[in-house]
């Protein structure tokens, strides 16, 4: 299914910093000047999920494969990018394609490191940034309305939904709101998607704070916070120099630098977790001496899309799913203690898979 969360924020804000935490390589280059990033950055992250160790571990799998998602790390963003200031609007394009925007704000104090505002003030900034990706909606909507303008008159019918639901979103961006304070209705809602508009997409505000405060926060990130709960969005609080720095270690050596920092797991599980959360995402496992493997689905996905989600042949041909719950599986050491004590069950096509489920499926070819 391929998860895609687009990395935003002012430049020389961390962006590039958490993206190399994030993909545990140097691939984005980091700096202390603004603009650093030009070209965009595309990584795959492992979503971390300690059940799928222990799962391997019952079950002897000899390859354990987690589920992954993507980051996209761009150009930093500043007032007047919408109207051709600095680089980031050229790379906005990247960010319409993502499922959720990760935030990234500056929430430490540095007096080496330019700040392009000249002080640090979060809120402010997320302000700065939202107000560019609305003008940057606002742009392109304009000009797909322009482009409709002959389908219209052919009275093409997806034209007009797509007219219809652009222009809604206008109003809203027009009037200072973002996109996605839209009401939509279910019938609307794969075309409303499909406008790929940027303020429609969920949004995870990323509190980049010094290495003293990764394990509490400071006034910064808790002022983020209220923001945050204020507009629904989530928040986490991250040191990308320490996430870096943690990236770069061994299991042990990192354990033990976490443990120094107070803190008991790294931000950035922290950080793809609530990017999990955001996009209502939810695992299942499947689980063999060849290995163990987890998957990504959204909430409220029944049976046969899961098992799609391996394989298309699955859905086709799906016949039905020899579930266990994790709980389960670990209480009865596996699969055949599970069956024993009852707890496999044999789910039908209208089964909505819960998360942690370890499936088999059975399917005709
Ligand atoms: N938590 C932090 N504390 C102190 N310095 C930090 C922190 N996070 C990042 N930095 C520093 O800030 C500078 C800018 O970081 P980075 O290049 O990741 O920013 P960016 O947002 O990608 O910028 P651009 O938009 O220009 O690409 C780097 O020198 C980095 O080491
Ligand atoms: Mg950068």
């Amino acid at each position: 299914m391929g998860f895609r969360m687009g990395i935003v924020g002012l430049p020389n804000v961390g962006k590039s910093t958490l993206f190399n935490a994030l993909t545990k390589t140097a691939a984005a280059q980091a700096a202390n000047f603004p603009f650093c990033t030009i070209e965009p950055n595309v990584g795959e992250v492992n979503v971390p999920d300690a059940r799928l160790d222990t799962l391997a571990g019952i079950a002897k799998s000899a390859s354990i494969i987690p589920t992954r998602m993507t980051f996209v790390d761009i150009a930093g963003l500043v007032k007047g990018a919408s109207k051709g200031e600095g680089l980031g609007n050229q790379f906005l394009a990247n960010i319409r394609e993502t499922d959720a925007i990760a935030h990234v704000l500056r929430c430490f104090e540095d007096g080496d490191i330019t700040h392009v505002e000249g002080r640090v003030d979060p809120v402010a900034d997320a302000e700065v940034i939202e107000t560019e990706l609305m003008l940057s909606d606002l742009e392109s909507i304009e000009k797909r309305r322009a482009n409709l303008v002959r389908k219209l008159k052919g009275n093409d019918k997806e034209a007009q939904q797509q007219d219809r639901l652009l222009a809604a979103a206008q109003a809203a961006l027009e009037e200072g709101n973002p996109a996605r304070t839209v009401a939509v209705d279910a019938e609307d809602a794969k075309a409303w998607k499909g406008l790929q508009l940027i303020t429609t997409k969920p949004v995870l505000y990323v509190c980049n704070v010094a290495e003293e405060d990764a394990a509490n926060g400071n006034a910064f990130s808790e002022a983020v916070a209220k923001m945050a709960a204020e507009q629904g969005a989530g928040h986490v609080v991250i040191s990308a120099r320490i996430e870096e720095e943690i990236s770069q270690l061994d299991a042990e050596e990192a354990e033990m630098f976490l443990s120094e920092m107070g803190l008991e797991e790294p931000g950035l599980d922290r950080l793809i977790r609530a990017g999990y959360e955001l996009l209502h995402l939810e695992t299942y496992f499947t689980v063999g001496p060849k290995e163990a493997r987890a998957w990504t689905i959204r909430k409220g996905t029944a049976a046969p899309q899961a098992a799609g989600v391996i394989h298309g042949d699955f859905e086709k041909g799906f016949i039905r799913a020899e579930t266990i719950a994790y709980e389960d599986y670990v209480a009865g050491k596996g699969e055949q203690g599970a069956k024993e004590a009852g707890k496999m069950r044999a789910e039908g096509k209208s089964y909505i898979v819960k998360d942690g489920d370890v499936m088999h499926f059975l399917f005709n070819t």
